[in-house]
């Protein structure tokens, strides 16, 4: 909604269904949208998301179905639930669209993939990525593999804050303060993500910052900063000790194993 909201759309044009009514006051004290019943928000909209936890989402689509206005777009967000699942709770050609995105759409920088579903065309898909470009980065996929890119990049931002929090720690054993740990842990990782993404940015000639040669390969960046006998390898030795690279392999294929668990339930 907060996305939504920043792209552009006016909070009248958007109404939300909440059944707890702590956050639904606070959606509307925060984003001026009004928040009305499940079925008064489905009759209004042209284009309904779903965003709920993926185990209510059963209940919440049958609250929903009787309401929902033939051709109106239905988009999920849910991770695990198929897009059959979906639209077989809905009238026959309900076109259904799934998303998976992650936090980082709260500041602009959101990693979103999208799908079609039963009864969704090109159009259905093209207006949901039209929705989530302004907050970040849109991906086209097929359904078969959303399960892993929810391991990947849905789940991945907690990864990342877990590695940070461990590195902040690591500071902390060493005697320095939290908070100089954290900043220079939270702007090393910022830094290394433009690197890797915007390889270019900040060079002469770059006028736009939006840099050059895209990706650069982490294992090359890695590797400029691994000085030969220096700390870098000291470190690394240890990280491949503790089994991390194996440890991200195994964390990504059980995020995929109850994404896909999550769908089948
Ligand atoms: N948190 C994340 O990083 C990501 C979450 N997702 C997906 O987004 C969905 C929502 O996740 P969260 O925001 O973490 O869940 P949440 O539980 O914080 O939010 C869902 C909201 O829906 C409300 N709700 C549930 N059933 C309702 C009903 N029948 N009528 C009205 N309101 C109802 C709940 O009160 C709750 O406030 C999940 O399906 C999750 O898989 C997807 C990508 C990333
Ligand atoms: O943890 C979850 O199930 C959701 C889906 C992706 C990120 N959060």
């Amino acid at each position: 909604m907060s996305g939504l909201l920043r792209a552009g759309r006016t909070p009248s044009e958007v109404v939300a269904a909440e059944r707890d009514p702590g956050r639904a006051a606070e959606i509307t004290r925060r984003y001026g949208v009004e928040v009305v019943d499940p079925a008064a928000a489905a009759a209004k909209a042209g284009v309904v998301v779903l965003a709920t936890k993926p185990q209510d989402m059963g209940t919440v689509l049958a609250q929903l179905a009787p309401h929902v206005a033939p051709g109106t777009l239905v988009v999920s967000v849910a991770a695990g639930i198929t897009s059959a699942f979906v639209a077989e709770r809905l009238a026959p050609g309900t076109p259904v669209v799934r998303v998976m995105t992650n936090t980082p759409l709260l500041v602009g920088e959101a990693m979103s993939a999208v799908c079609a579903g039963p009864g969704a065309g090109d159009e259905h898909v093209a207006a949901v990525e039209e929705m989530l470009r302004p907050v970040g980065r849109v991906v086209r996929v097929t359904e078969t593999q959303l399960d892993a890119v929810t391991a990947l990049s849905g789940s991945g931002p907690a990864y990342f804050f877990y590695l940070i929090e461990a590195m902040i720690e690591g500071g902390v054993l060493l005697g320095l303060p939290r908070a100089l740990a954290a900043e220079l842990v939270v702007q090393t990782a910022a830094g290394s993500a433009r690197m890797l993404r915007d390889p270019g940015a900040g060079d002469p000639g770059d006028s736009d910052g939006a840099g050059g040669a895209a990706g650069e390969h982490p294992s090359l960046l890695r590797e400029a900063v691994t000085s030969p006998g220096g700390t870098t390898v000291a470190a690394l030795r240890q990280l491949d000790r503790g089994g991390v690279r194996a440890a991200v392999l195994d964390a990504v294929e059980a995020a995929w194993a109850r994404s896909r668990e999550l769908g089948a339930s």
